[in-house]
């Protein structure tokens, strides 16, 4: 089922995730996001915060209870609706995960050419999303070329070429100098602000803290705290 309008853009009603090892992963999770939300996602090591994100983006399914994404239950799914859950979700990754031997331009067409959009459209998509990321002059660098921070704006740029609901970013900056984290966090301030929820995953406690927005802390499987405007809340 197709809900575009729905205002939870996720939801997980009694979710748990068991590993086929018996490691209990997430227990009993109850959330909703709405449209236009950010979210922080924090927690120790090991706490289930990666196993919440892949339950997301339908890299694993629950063991029990229900993960709607963008009105998409997305345990039991039409085959035929796959495509268009991906298409609503942009993914941002640690480690940038570029193909480095395509170019800017051709690291973020490809999300497109994937779902064989037409050529036009690329190339005014492409070019767009270039602008609001900074990086219109390097279309034509590798990714060798580029430094860490560019890596990650061309790799935000694939993630929101398509014009996705939602962004789920898991440590995008973990890679990265405090100064040019800014700088990512800036671009997603104003990709939240045009109306794309955003998920991130994080251990920046000078970022979650300075933020001020939606956090949940997730600990040994569990929801421990979900604050509408939160801090980081763990010493580091
Ligand atoms: N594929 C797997 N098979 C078995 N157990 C797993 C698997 N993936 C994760 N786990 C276990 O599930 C629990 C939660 O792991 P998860 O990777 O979700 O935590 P995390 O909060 O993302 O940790 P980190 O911050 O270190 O990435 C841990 O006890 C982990 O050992």
């Amino acid at each position: 089922m197709n809900s575009p309008h729905e205002i939870n853009v996720i939801k997980m009603k009694d979710v748990s995730k068991v590993y086929d090892n018996g490691a209990v992963a997430l227990d009993n999770i109850n959330i909703s996001i709405k449209r236009g939300e950010f979210v922080f996602i924090v927690g120790t090591s090991g706490a289930g915060k990666s196993s919440f994100i892949k339950l997301l983006l339908r890299e694993i399914t629950p063991t029990a209870g229900t993960v709607t994404i963008n009105g998409y239950n997305i345990k039991n799914m039409d085959n035929h609706d796959i495509p268009y859950l991906r298409r609503s979700l942009g993914v941002i990754f640690q480690d940038y995960r570029l193909l480095p031997n395509k170019t800017v331009y051709e690291n973020v067409a490809f999300a497109m050419r994937v779902i064989e959009s037409p050529r036009r459209l690329i190339l005014r998509s492409v070019n767009s999303v270039l602008d609001v990321v900074g990086l219109r002059e390097k279309y034509k660098c590798f990714p060798n070329q580029l430094s860490g921070g560019e890596q990650q704006r061309v790799a935000i740029a694939r993630a929101i070429v398509n014009n996705p609901a939602i962004v789920i970013a898991d440590e995008p900056t973990g890679n990265l100098d405090p100064e040019t984290s800014w700088e990512i966090m800036d671009i997603f301030q104003r990709i939240n602000a045009a109306g794309t929820t955003i998920v991130m995953a994080t251990h920046d406690k000078t970022i979650v803290d300075t933020m001020q927005k939606r956090v949940i802390a997730i600990e040994n499987g569990h929801i421990v705290r979900d604050e509408s405007i939160g801090g980081y809340g763990y010493e580091i």
